[in-house]
């Protein structure tokens, strides 16, 4: 076909594109074949941003490009390219971008050896992108080429908006009203199963009632105490948390309630958590490990808001809600007189289940993203971002450490990534945490001999695989350095 027709074909693309009532995104694809196929180009992508930073990506689609083509260019985009463009509002047009010294510098330019690329900013209210790359032809886009890229570009960005509105649009998310209404910062998902609990938070935060928050280990319990006494008439006073499985058996009713001096040999006056708690939320995790002793003292503290500390004859008062969690059947407990009954049907007043994470699965995607967030600025890391792959590896896992155990991986995922300098975290990332023991836990020795394999890949590359030269820079023999390679199973074939 000449090039007149591949252009009049083209631009009735466009105007398909135009008129769809529909999901946009079929008829995008056709526009951007209809491009790759005038241009020559290899690779055709289309992605839009949240802000002018180009850097948090809220649409993309491409043609041409593998997942991890589109990977790559998203490695680009992040960096150079495509922010220029963004900020600058003008076409970028290089015929060699190794070779120019706007992009030369950048490392996923070197990394990729990319040659020619043409990227035009989308017209519309976000911030977008017209992404081509490579040239089946050789030598850079023709002007007239890039002529009708642009004009492409011209129209097709309030569609490319349609396409991520229809997109939000197909998936309402049920945990947004809740979300506008109550406090929930750093919950993350928006599955079915976390807008029910969400329900639940609204019905219990603003009345004073005591909560059991049951559901299994790791699921996010703590949190959503949390979220109660920051949405409740408390929120202005402390939240205060005792793990009841933490501490001693015979330390348990001094930590709650306090001590008077001569409570036990040596003690002084100390205050309990109840005290601590005054005008606030008293969270009370692993409920069913509270010795039966205290369990009495407890549930007077719930009937009558009184109680004694340790050797004090003076009845206190206290101002305190109190939020119970556990993740044990306290009826069998009932049932087997390992827990009181009457004190469970006071803690049983209103009680929210948590859900496992194998009940919202739709929900690892966001906690991925909010996890890894929320590290990165723990642990003061790079904020790197997940490669699709990344997703569906994590979709594919069982977790049945529910989300402690997923952010457990994840920081470990990420601390290697940052170690090794990626520019995503991979799979691979994650699977090297399977050699960790069956809790998900990595042990001190895994951790080490992963911190030696990644230093010793790291300053090998750095040597450009130049064994000798590693071995000088780590201050070790050049043999020890040999074996270190040999038994981390590196091969120079892979160091760049
Ligand atoms: N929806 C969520 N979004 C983000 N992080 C979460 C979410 N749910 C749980 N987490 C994180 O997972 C970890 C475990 O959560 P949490 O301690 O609240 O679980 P738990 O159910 O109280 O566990 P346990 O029963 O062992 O006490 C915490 O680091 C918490 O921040």
């Amino acid at each position: 076909m000449d090039r007149t027709a591949l252009e009049r074909d083209l631009y009735l693309n466009v105007l398909r594109l135009l008129e769809a009532h529909d999901s946009p995104t079929g008829p995008l694809t056709e526009v951007l074949v209809g491009l790759v196929t005038l241009t020559e180009a290899e690779r055709a992508y289309i992605e839009l941003y949240q802000d002018e930073t180009a850097g948090e990506r809220r649409w993309s689609t491409s043609c041409g490009c593998t997942t991890s083509e589109e990977e790559q260019i998203r490695a680009v985009t992040s960096r150079g390219i495509v922010a220029a463009a963004i900020v600058s509002g003008q076409t970028v047009h290089t015929p060699f971008a190794l070779l120019d010294p706007r992009f030369s510098a950048s490392n996923s330019v070197k990394q990729q050896r990319l040659e020619a690329v043409l990227c035009v900013p989308l017209q519309g209210a976000s911030p977008g992108v017209l992404y081509l790359e490579g040239r089946r032809g050789a030598g850079p886009f023709a002007p007239e080429v890039v002529q009708v890229v642009e004009n492409v570009a011209r129209f097709i960005g309030t569609t490319a908006q349609r396409a991520t509105a229809w997109n939000r649009s197909a998936a309402p998310d049920p945990t947004r009203p809740f979300r506008e209404r109550l406090r929930l910062d750093g919950i993350a998902g928006h599955s079915r199963a976390l807008a029910s609990v969400f329900e639940q938070v609204s019905l219990s935060c603003p009345l004073d009632v005591t909560v059991l928050v049951t559901g299994p280990s790791g699921t996010g319990k703590t949190q959503i105490a949390q979220a109660i006494h920051d949405n409740s008439k408390r929120r202005a006073g402390p939240f205060v948390e005792l793990n009841c499985a933490a501490i001693p058996e015979g330390l348990i009713e001094s930590e709650l309630f306090g001590a008077m001096p001569g409570a036990f040999p040596g003690a002084r006056r100390t205050t309990g958590k109840v005290e601590a708690a005054e005008g606030g939320t008293l969270f009370l995790d692993e409920i069913a490990e509270i010795p039966l002793a205290a369990q009495g003292k407890l549930l007077q503290l719930l009937q009558s808001k009184q109680y004694y500390a340790l050797a004090s004859p003076r009845l206190a008062k206290a101002n305190v809600r109190v939020i119970a969690a556990t993740n044990a059947d306290l009826e069998q407990l009932v049932a087997e007189k390992r827990f009181r009954e009457d004190l469970f049907y006071r803690l049983n007043v209103f009680t929210i289940r948590m859900p496992s994470l194998a009940e919202r699965r739709e929900d690892l995607g966001d906690l991925v993203d909010g996890l890894l967030d929320r590290l990165a600025e723990e642990h003061g890391l790079p904020r790197l971002r997940p490669s699709p792959g990344f997703y569906v590896y994590c979709e594919a896992t069982e977790w049945p450490g529910n989300v402690r155990q997923l952010r457990h991986r994840l920081e470990a995922a990420l601390i290697r990534a940052a170690a090794e300098v990626a520019a995503y975290i991979e799979p691979r990332h994650l699977m090297e945490a399977r050699q960790g023991n069956e809790s998900g836990c990595v042990s001190f020795h895994e951790a080490t001999r992963i911190f030696q394999s990644n230093l010793i890949r790291r300053e090998l590359a750095k040597a450009g695989g130049n064994i000798s030269e590693m071995a000088r820079c780590l201050d070790i023999a050049r043999s020890h350095a040999y074996n270190l390679t040999k038994c981390f199973k590196i091969k120079l074939s892979e160091i760049d």
